[in-house]
Formats: structure tokens, C-alpha cells, sequence
């Protein structure tokens, strides 16, 4: 598998005001010194404590920001703003309120410039992909929360991207609907094999997702780990989560994070 993506020496600051002095900035690093590459087609899943960089990690992928020092390279060539290249999901759904399913999809692929008969071919195509043929004339908020993110999750892939960037895209969503879309997500990434880079709070569902996952220090935010997780297939019948591979490699990464979690509450402490 060849390289797809690279953080070369990364690292971010961010100027803020400073509270103890009237008209002065102070400086914030938020992530320090990222180095580490995906592979094409690759699924890495990202952990780290609260605030400490995941977010500005993936940010920095989408384009949306810049790194301060180092280079973010997408196929070797440094990144330097958004691109239908890279599909984007968030937490909140990020929909239209004012589209139907159907058009919210379409709208990638007008910006791709995509005939008006295929694009809602390819917006019909994606939507059956999410399992959603169904409710393709229904709006926003006529659609439950799995529903919204699974159109956004459509949305992003219909306009054909190499990378999916994935920014907590299940934390909203109950637990069942939640594995239901985590499994539906792997399905999909098997069959279109894109490159996805996946940030989440939940152990497991790194551990579920991943085929490596990232775990970051607390703030300022670097690499700690990089653990593989070998399992042979993850959507086969059966509970995977059951396995004793699954408890050791969920071992492996909590032991990791919690000695990070500690030290920001620690930090915590001191600064209160
Ligand atoms: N635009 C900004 N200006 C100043 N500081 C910022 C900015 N964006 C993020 N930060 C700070 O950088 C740090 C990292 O933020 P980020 O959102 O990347 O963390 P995170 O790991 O995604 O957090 P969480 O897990 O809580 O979602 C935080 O302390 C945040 O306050």
C-alpha cells in the first residue's frame, strides 16, 4: 500500500488574548511535533484526552487550517486548503435544512460539476448505499439523528473523495444506532476502499473501526502510539467486540490513554 498521507514534523499554535494583560496575545500550542503517515485505503482511527489536538488534527487535513510549522501532504503534495479530494463528516450533521436527502447529496457533486441526470442517479445510488431509498424527498428534520449522519456520511462519499475525514461522526447517536452505522461504515469502507481517518472519544469503537489507531498525548497533542489491530474480518457474523483479541488490543489502547487522561487532570488541578 503506497503512502497517502503524511503530518511531517506538525505543529500548531494558536494565538489567543491574554486575560491577564489588556491588549496581549499570548501564544497556545494545541499540537506538537505530529509525524506519522496513513496508507492508501487505510482505516486509522484517532484517540487522545479532551482538547488535545484531535480536532485541529483533522483540520488540518480538511485545509480548514494551516500547521504553524511542518507539512500536512496529501500524495506527496502539501496541503493547502479544502478539496473535493477529502470528504468531510461531523458530529452535527452539517446538512441543508432547506434540501431534501436526496438534494443534500447532490450538492457535492454540483460542485463537481456533475451532469444533472447523474448526479441524482449517483444520489439515488448512494442513498440505497446508506440504505436510505426510502426517505430520498424527506428534509432534515424530518429524519432521526442515525438517519441525518448516515445522509452526511452519503453526501461526503457520492462525490467520489480518496480520503474520508471523520470527526466523531457517532457521538451523538445512541448506542445501537451507533454500532449499526459503525458496522454499515465498514461495509462501506470494504467495498469502496477509501482511506479513512476516523476521530472518536470511544475505545471501542477505535478498536472496532481501526486497522491502526492513533493514540495522542494530552495537550499540547502529539503521537504517543500507533497500535495494530489484526482482525481478520470485522464485519463477519459474530461478535467481534466479545473476542479475547478484541479485549487485548482494547487493553493496549486504554493503557495508553489513561496515563494521558491522568495527566490532564492533573494539569487540571494545578490550573483551577
Ligand atoms: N481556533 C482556535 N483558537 C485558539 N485555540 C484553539 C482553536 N482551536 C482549538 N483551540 C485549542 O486547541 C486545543 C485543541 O483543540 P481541539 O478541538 O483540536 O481538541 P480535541 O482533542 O478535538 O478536543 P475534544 O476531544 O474535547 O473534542 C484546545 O485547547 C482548544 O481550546
Amino acid at each position: 500500500m503506497s503512502e497517502k498521507i503524511k503530518f511531517d514534523g506538525v505543529s500548531k499554535v494558536f494565538r489567543l488574548r491574554d486575560s491577564q494583560k489588556k491588549n496581549a496575545t499570548r501564544e497556545f500550542t494545541a499540537v506538537k511535533d505530529l509525524n506519522f503517515t496513513v496508507k492508501d485505503g487505510e482505516f486509522l482511527t484517532v484517540v487522545g484526552p479532551s482538547g488535545c489536538g484531535k480536532s485541529t488534527l483533522l483540520d488540518m487535513l480538511g485545509g480548514l487550517i494551516k500547521p504553524t510549522t511542518g507539512r500536512v501532504l496529501l500524495n506527496g503534495t502539501p496541503i493547502e486548503g479544502p478539496g473535493l479530494e477529502r470528504g468531510v463528516v461531523f458530529q452535527q450533521y452539517a446538512l441543508f435544512p432547506w434540501k431534501t436527502a436526496l438534494a443534500n447529496i447532490e450538492f457535492g457533486l454540483e460542485a463537481k460539476k456533475v451532469p444533472k441526470k447523474e448526479r441524482q442517479e449517483k444520489a439515488q445510488e448512494y442513498l440505497a448505499l446508506v440504505g436510505l431509498s426510502e426517505f430520498a424527498y424527506r428534509y432534515p428534520h424530518e429524519l432521526s439523528g442515525g438517519m441525518k449522519q448516515r445522509v452526511a456520511i452519503a453526501r461526503s462519499l457520492a462525490y467520489d473523495p480518496e480520503v474520508l475525514l471523520m470527526d466523531e461522526p457517532f457521538a451523538a447517536l445512541d448506542a445501537q444506532t451507533r454500532e449499526s452505522l459503525q458496522e454499515e461504515l465498514l461495509q462501506i469502507w470494504e467495498k469502496t476502499k477509501k482511506t479513512i481517518v476516523f476521530i472518536t472519544h470511544g475505545i471501542d469503537e477505535a478498536v472496532y473501526l481501526g486497522q491502526r489507531v492513533a493514540v495522542m498525548t494530552s495537550r499540547p497533542g502529539t503521537l504517543k502510539g500507533m497500535i495494530d489491530i489484526s482482525f481478520d474480518s470485522r464485519t463477519e457474523e459474530g461478535d467481534l467486540r466479545s473476542t479475547p483479541e478484541f479485549t487485548v488490543a482494547r487493553h493496549q489502547v486504554w493503557t495508553l490513554l489513561s496515563e494521558e487522561v491522568n495527566k490532564t487532570r492533573y494539569k487540571e488541578t494545578l490550573t483551577v
